[in-house]
């Protein structure tokens, strides 16, 4: 079994709990309220944001102009597409994408962009691209099998969310996956350890970040408090 496999393997739980969330639920049925989607996009903005810094930073490592090409695509992918599922997003929220950038961000999105960043600034390549994964990895999923699932028509209010993630060929979770199983192959057995640690806690705080969005979460004393005094 190839190391990506393993890791899948193990993930599986975490796959599976993703799956059964109810903000994932509420994209298949159609059924969130406006507020929740609004944290979501909010806090994601922010996340992508980091994650196109974090792109840069893993290409300051990179030693081949192969991987650099590819992390380089992804940074344009961000900028250009991820508008997209936001949009509708914002579309069946009723408010308009611009109000929603440049908020601080919640607990679980602090955690997650800087348990990233911290494997972007100390990893190995490997390490970097297993705490990176997750992300692509558990969306390409999640939007499969709302594809399959759910068949939405395109009066779904999440038609082309699910399509955006769904209909995906060639996609960056397997160059992803190819680039780890061979930086595994020639990684140490400490390195392998470190590349699992964080890609199970990418997934975990996937969950998490699903979560934060559906129960809105924030910190225990809201920002707007902390910094009007
Ligand atoms: C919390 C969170 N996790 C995953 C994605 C999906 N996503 C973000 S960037 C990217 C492309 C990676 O190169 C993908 C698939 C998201 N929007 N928010």
């Amino acid at each position: 079994m190839s190391f990506s496999a393993e890791l899948r393997r193990e993930a599986a739980p975490i796959f599976n709990a993703i799956f059964e969330h109810p903000f994932v639920k509420g994209i298949a049925n159609g059924d969130l309220k406006s507020e929740q989607l609004v944290h979501y996009v909010k806090q994601d903005f922010e996340y992508l944001s980091s994650f196109i810094q974090i792109y840069g930073m893993a290409i300051s490592k990179c030693e081949t102009r192969e991987d650099m090409e590819m992390f380089n695509k992804q940074i344009s992918f961000i900028l250009h597409s991820e508008v997209h599922p936001h949009n509708n997003f914002c579309q069946v929220a009723g408010v308009s994408y611009d109000e929603l950038q440049g908020y601080p961000l919640a607990p679980t999105a602090h955690q997650y962009i800087r348990h990233m960043k911290s494997v972007a600034h100390e990893g190995t390549s490997g390490e970097i691209i297993a705490v990176l994964l997750p992300c692509p990895w558990t969306y390409w999923e999640i939007g499969k099998k709302l594809l399959n699932e759910e068949k939405p028509d395109s009066l779904h209010p999440f038609y082309e969310w699910i399509h955006f993630y769904g209909d995906r060929t060639d996609t960056i979770t397997e160059k992803f996956c190819a680039r780890l199983d061979k930086l595994a192959e020639g990684a140490s057995e400490k390195e392998r350890k470190k590349m699992r640690e964080h890609f199970l806690l990418s997934c975990q705080l996937e969950y998490m970040f699903w979560d934060m969005a559906y129960k809105l979460e924030e910190w225990p004393v809201p920002m707007e408090v902390v910094t009007k005094g």
